[in-house]
């Protein structure tokens, strides 16, 4: 303490310095370590920066989810201890693949549970920290933060001191390998958002090629075509085309359009853009944007391409997305190989007004100097009859394929697929109820009759807890029949707890009812005579192109565990599925002809409520008229009857001025008849002259 203040002491002076003196000393030795801090902090910022290379990744480019994954399996990024935790998955890397620095309930004895959604909490160091992370022989500084220009989007920055970017280079590529090698079974998908931005919305599995059921070379085709097409940018350089490519597939819904999008994403490693053109903020300008905004290499799925052609504002007639049917007809001789056009019937149905896309916009979009090239470009419609000629031209649209319903061939197929045969590697059977030996015979009486006695009596025994003890076994040992031998009590949970009950109980339980035991997940694989016997079956009662494959599948879906079942009842589908539709379209015909009935009472209503407005109205302005005739015709016999008073009061003193001037002539007559001459009188007043003007 002695030694501190014989130290401040020469600073702030002796005890016989003024206050004032003292004062000044203090703020003096303050602004000096103010000011040496500052130079400090200045000279390690400048120094940062002479020796220091960086590098920024935007949350919105590749690069930062790669080396986010990267960063999440670094002990140092770990131990942070300044994080935040996060539950959502919004980034590629969160949910599927930053495991390693999240964590879970694992202990949960639910864990097994199928289907259960596992909450993972993924800790990340808070922004704005910076981090010293070892990599090749360099420290790392590495700093999450966010952008300042209001989007709020998090950006990542590498520092290193190096003499060349190599090693940011090289850490970069790293990052990369490793996403793209737990990337390999996967693909990522990205919505447009209404900022004009690609936002990551899902990973999914790849779809097996073989899971798509079209005819013949279809597939083959797509998938060839697509390959060729990556591997051709020389050639597309070479002769100044530009490099994209599009298909368009049209068809029936739930004919395999998108599901053969996802399947060949899968195929070619590349991962999927998908703008809903129906979307209510889709205008010219963000459509351009996004597609600006693709990657070089990716697939772009614009959704429902008819529905974008809406009658908004922006567009003219001509525009309207729906050609007539001598430009349909054009279209259809487009010279593509496998255009083949529908020849559905043209809907008249109304487009509603939402989004303010022209198609000029669109085609700009497509392949404007700002359309991004590399992109494989798919479209998909249910309505090819409503979209415009200029969007299948070639260089927009080059492939055409048609989606029909399934034929007996696809059927076939689809049943072959959807059951496991026994010539097959790997054939899983799930949810057996295991443990459960299923009846053999049909539920004896005795059992039947006792079944609410022996439901009463389990619930009872797990009311009162478990007591094992001798009895119990002889019970079940002695009920020698049908219903104990349908419970097997060496099995897993059910038959445990089904086994427990059965020690405690006078009753034994009732056998499992047929249908339940016929409730299973999956069949046992059948043989391979067995399969195309059943598969055959069922083609032979599915019509030709009537159905959907996804309606197919649906079909499969409910008889997932009975293939005999599903061939065999196929028929009875068929038949029910028509009258479901006949009764459905009966019901739609007959709501449209009561919408009908409705719009034209309106109609008849707004009509009737028009004429009789009008007829008011008119009888408003024939009175009003009559009003304005009368008051006019009053105002001028006012008038007149004015003039006339007027011109009585002039006669009357006309006349006065002449008895006045008879007078003076009589006075004055006796003067000139004294003098010999004689003057003749003037008239005293004009004559007005009185038109009726409303003649
Ligand atoms: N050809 C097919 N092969 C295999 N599965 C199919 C096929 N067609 C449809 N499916 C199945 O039907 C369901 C719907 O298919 P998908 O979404 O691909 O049809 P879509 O033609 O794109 O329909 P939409 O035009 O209504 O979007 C999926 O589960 C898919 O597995």
């Amino acid at each position: 303490m002695d030694a501190l203040k014989s130290l401040v002491q020469p600073l702030v002076g002796g005890g016989g310095g003024s206050s004032m003196i003292d004062g000044m000393k203090l703020v003096v030795l303050g602004g000096t370590v103010e000011t040496a801090r500052r130079v400090a902090s200045s000279g390690w910022s400048h120094f940062i920066n002479s020796f220091f290379l960086t590098a920024h990744f935007s949350e919105e480019d590749y690069p930062y989810d790669w080396l986010m994954l990267w960063l999440s399996r670094r002990p140092e990024w770990q131990r942070s201890r300044e994080f935040e935790t996060t539950t959502r998955t919004s980034t590629p890397g969160f949910g599927t693949r930053l495991a390693d620095n999240s964590f879970g309930d694992d202990d949960d004895e639910n864990e097994d549970i199928p289907g259960k959604v596992k909450t993972r909490v993924v800790f990340q160091p808070t922004a704005n920290t910076t981090h010293t992370i070892y990599y090749r022989g360099h420290w790392l500084r590495v700093r999450r933060g966010r952008k300042n220009d209001g989007s709020g989007s998090e950006t990542l920055s590498i520092s290193v001191v190096a003499r060349n970017n190599s090693i940011l280079k090289q850490l970069v590529l790293q990052a990369k390998k490793e996403y793209e090698a737990e990337a390999v079974h996967r693909i990522q998908i990205y919505f447009a958002d209404s900022h004009g931005c690609w936002r990551w919305t899902d990973s999914r599995h790849k779809r097996p090629m073989s899971s798509i059921v079209l005819n013949p070379g279809v597939k083959e085709m797509l998938l060839s075509d697509t390959k060729d097409f990556l591997k051709s940018e020389k050639w597309y350089a070479d002769r100044g085309i530009p490099f994209r490519r599009g298909y368009l597939l049209h068809g029936v819904p739930g004919s395999g359009k998108s599901s053969l999008i996802h399947a060949i994403a899968g195929e070619l490693m590349l991962d999927i853009y998908v703008v809903s053109l129906s979307s209510s903020w889709i205008s010219d300008g963000t459509l351009t944007t996004l597609m600006g905004r693709v990657p070089a290499r990716c697939i772009v799925l614009l959704e429902d391409l008819d529905a974008a052609f809406t009658r908004s504002t922006s567009r003219d007639d001509e525009s309207t997305g729906s050609p007539d049917s001598s430009k349909t007809a054009t279209v259809s001789n487009e010279p593509t190989d496998f255009h083949l056009r529908s020849s559905r019937r043209h809907r008249t149905e109304h487009l509603s007004d939402v989004n303010t896309l022209s198609l000029s916009g669109l085609l700009n979009a497509l392949d404007g100097v700002a359309a991004s090239e590399g992109r494989i470009l798919f479209a998909t419609t249910n309505h090819l009859e409503r979209l415009d000629p200029a969007l299948s031209r070639p260089g927009r649209m080059d492939v055409w394929v048609e989606f029909r319903n399934a034929s007996k061939w696809q059927a076939e197929l689809l049943f072959r697929n959807f059951f496991p045969s026994t010539d097959d590697d790997n054939v899983v059977i799930e949810g057996e109820l295991e443990g459960i030996e299923l009846p053999t015979k049909p539920p004896s009486p005795t059992t039947e009759s006792t079944s609410g006695a022996s439901t009463l009596s389990s619930m009872f025994s797990s009311f009162a807890g478990q007591s094992t003890n001798a009895s119990s076994v002889s019970l079940s040992s002695c009920a020698g029949t049908a219903a104990s031998s349908s419970v097997s009590t060496s099995g897993k949970a059910p038959s445990t707890r089904a086994g427990d009950g059965l020690k405690n109980q006078a009753y034994l339980p009732p056998s499992v009812e047929e249908e339940i035991a016929a409730f299973k997940h999956s069949s046992p694989p059948l043989d391979g005579n067995t399969l195309s016997k059943l598969a055959k079956d069922f083609a032979d009662s599915i019509p030709d192109e009537e159905f959907s494959v996804a309606a197919l599948q649906g079909y499969l879906l409910k008889n997932k565990s009975r293939p005999e079942d599903a061939a065999h009842n196929a028929a009875a589908w068929v038949v029910s599925e028509r009258e479901m539709r006949e009764r459905l379209k009966k019901e739609r015909e007959l709501k449209e002809k009561q919408a009908r009935e409705k719009r034209r009472k309106e109609l008849l209503e707004k009509a009737e409520e028009k004429k009789k407005a009008e007829e008011e109205a008119s009888k408003k302005a024939l009175e009003a008229e009559k009003n304005k005739t009368e008051e006019k015709a009053k105002r001028e016999a006012e008038e007149t009857a004015a003039a006339e008073a007027e011109l009585k009061q002039l006669q009357n003193e006309a006349a006065l001025d002449t008895a006045t001037a008879e007078n003076k002539d009589s006075d004055s007559e006796s003067d000139v008849s004294s003098s010999g001459t004689s003057t003749p009188a003037e008239p005293a007043a004009t004559w007005v002259k009185i038109e009726d003007s409303s003649n």
